[in-house]
């Protein structure tokens, strides 16, 4: 019998900042499909925000890594931060695919990035090189319509209402953003001033 391949969870985000949403959905992917590990991956400049303020990635970067920490599990790639040039996920799954030749990929998405999954950069492809989980996510429909069959699976993951957004326009207003985002970010983000006198779309 030929031994098993490591299982290896992706979470693409623009993380600005981190929060809860994402790091139960992580977790609720990570226990469901049995994976290894699951690298946290912050864009770079993402593609489909370029009409919006984004923090300059490394602060973003280094969020992610705090909030990432305690997790013996979680680890957090650059590729996409180092990477020049728009950020699409077919790059990011070829630079994981070069570092890890050996791993199966399961790419996380919520469901509102999941509505959006066709009209990405070289989407036929991108079902070849990772099995895509659809994670459920408040105010948003879970499906999978219209694409290639057995290429995504939905997982229900417990509803937490958490936007980067909203915790953007909590700190820009001088409200409290804690038990939204790990500890650690909310003192990051006071440390750094993020968000002050940043008036989001
Ligand atoms: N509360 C949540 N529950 C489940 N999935 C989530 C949640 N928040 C974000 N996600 C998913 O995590 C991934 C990265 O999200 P992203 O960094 O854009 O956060 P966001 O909260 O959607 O940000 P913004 O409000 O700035 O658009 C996306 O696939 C998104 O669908
Ligand atoms: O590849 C694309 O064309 C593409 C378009 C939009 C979003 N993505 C990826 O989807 C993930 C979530 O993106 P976002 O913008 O909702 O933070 C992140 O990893 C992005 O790189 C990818």
């Amino acid at each position: 019998m030929s031994p098993r391949r490591p299982r290896l969870g992706v979470m693409g985000g623009t993380f600005d900042p981190i929060h809860h949403g994402h790091l139960v959905a992580a977790s609720e992917a990570a226990a469901r499909f049995d994976l290894d590990e699951v690298v946290f991956v912050p864009t770079g400049k993402p593609s489909f925000k370029q009409h919006q303020t984004v923090s300059p990635a490394e602060h973003r970067y280094l969020m992610t890594v705090i909030a990432t920490a305690s997790n013996p599990r979680f680890t957090v790639s650059r590729v996409d931060v180092d990477r020049p040039g728009l950020t699409y996920t077919v790059d990011t799954l070829r630079d994981l695919r070069a570092a890890r030749p050996d791993a199966e990929l399961f790419f996380i998405t919520g469901a509102d990035a999941v509505e959006q999954i066709l009209t990405w950069k070289d989407a036929d492809e991108l079902w070849k090189m990772a099995h895509f989980v659809a994670v459920s996510r408040p105010g948003h429909h879970l499906s999978v319509e219209g694409l290639p069959p057995g290429v995504v699976t939905t997982l229900e993951v417990p509803a937490l209402a958490i936007s980067s957004t909203d915790v953007r326009r909590r700190a820009e207003a001088g409200q409290p953003v804690w038990y939204l985002v790990p500890d650690g970010v909310v003192q990051y983000i006071a440390k750094h001033g993020l968000y002050r006198g940043q008036h989001d779309e």
